[in-house]
C-alpha cells in the first residue's frame, strides 16, 4: 500500500480543517495529534492556503500527514502540493486533479455519491475515494457500493462524527473524514486546546473499535 495511504488507515479518522487562522492551526494540529488524529486535511477555501499548509507540514513532519480539501481544479492541487501537501482531496470528481497528483506521487480522492462515480474516479488513478456528503446516504450505501466494488477504499466524509463511525467502519470504510464533529474552533478560540484532544481520542477509539469488531 501507498504510505501516505497507510498514514490515513494509521490515523482511522483524517481531520478536515477550513479556515483555520494561521496561529491557531498549529495549536488545534498539535491538539488532534496529541488525541491520536495523524491525519489532516487543509481546505483550498482557507485563504493563504498554500503557506498554511507548508507550515503545518514542516512543524509536523513524520508526525502528521498533512493534505489539501476542497480541491476543484489542478493549480490547486500542483500549488499545495509544492507547499508540502502529500495527499489531495475533492468533495467531487476531477480527472485532472487526480492526473496532477499521480504525475507528482501524491495520493488523490475524488468526492463521489454513486458506483459509476467511485469506478470513473478510480480508473482514472485515484488511491481512495471520499464518500460525500455520507450523511445523506449514511453508513448503508457505503456498505452496499463495497460489495461489488471491495477493491476501492472508501472513505465517508460529511456528517461523521464518533456517534456513527463505527458503523462507516462496519460497512466497509478504511477511514472516516471529520470536520465539525471533531474539531470545535470556540473551544480553540479559548485555548482549550484540551477538549480537542479529548474528543480526538475519543474519535479514534471508536473506529479502533470497530476495526477489532471486524
Ligand atoms: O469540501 C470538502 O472537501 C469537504 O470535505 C466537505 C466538508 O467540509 C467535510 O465533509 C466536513 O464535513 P463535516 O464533518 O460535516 O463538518
Amino acid at each position: 500500500m501507498n504510505e501516505t495511504l497507510s498514514r490515513l488507515v494509521d490515523s482511522g479518522v483524517v481531520a478536515v480543517l477550513r479556515g483555520v487562522e494561521a496561529d491557531q492551526l498549529i495549536g488545534i494540529t498539535e491538539a488532534l495529534r496529541e488525541g491520536g488524529v495523524t491525519a489532516v486535511e487543509i481546505t483550498a477555501d482557507t485563504p493563504d492556503v498554500a503557506e498554511k499548509l507548508g507550515e503545518v507540514a514542516g512543524s509536523f513532519d513524520d508526525e502528521v500527514v498533512v493534505g489539501t480539501g476542497t480541491v476543484l481544479d489542478s493549480e490547486t492541487a500542483r500549488t499545495t502540493l509544492m507547499a508540502g501537501a502529500e495527499f489531495v482531496v475533492s468533495p467531487s470528481l476531477h480527472e485532472d486533479v487526480i492526473e496532477t497528483c499521480n504525475r507528482y506521487g501524491a495520493v488523490s480522492a475524488p468526492g463521489v455519491m454513486t458506483p459509476t462515480e467511485a469506478v470513473r474516479g478510480y480508473e482514472a488513478g485515484a488511491d481512495f475515494v471520499k464518500v460525500f456528503p455520507a450523511k445523506t446516504v449514511g453508513p448503508a450505501h457505503l456498505g452496499a457500493m463495497k460489495g461489488p466494488l471491495g477493491q476501492i477504499p472508501m472513505m465517508p466524509t460529511g456528517g461523521v462524527g464518533p456517534g456513527n463511525a463505527a458503523d462507516y467502519i462496519e460497512a466497509g470504510a478504511f477511514a472516516v473524514g471529520a470536520g465539525g464533529a471533531l474539531v470545535d474552533y470556540d473551544a480553540a478560540e479559548r485555548g482549550d486546546y484540551e477538549s480537542i484532544t479529548e474528543t480526538a481520542r475519543e474519535f479514534v477509539q471508536v473506529v479502533e473499535d470497530a476495526r477489532d469488531d471486524d
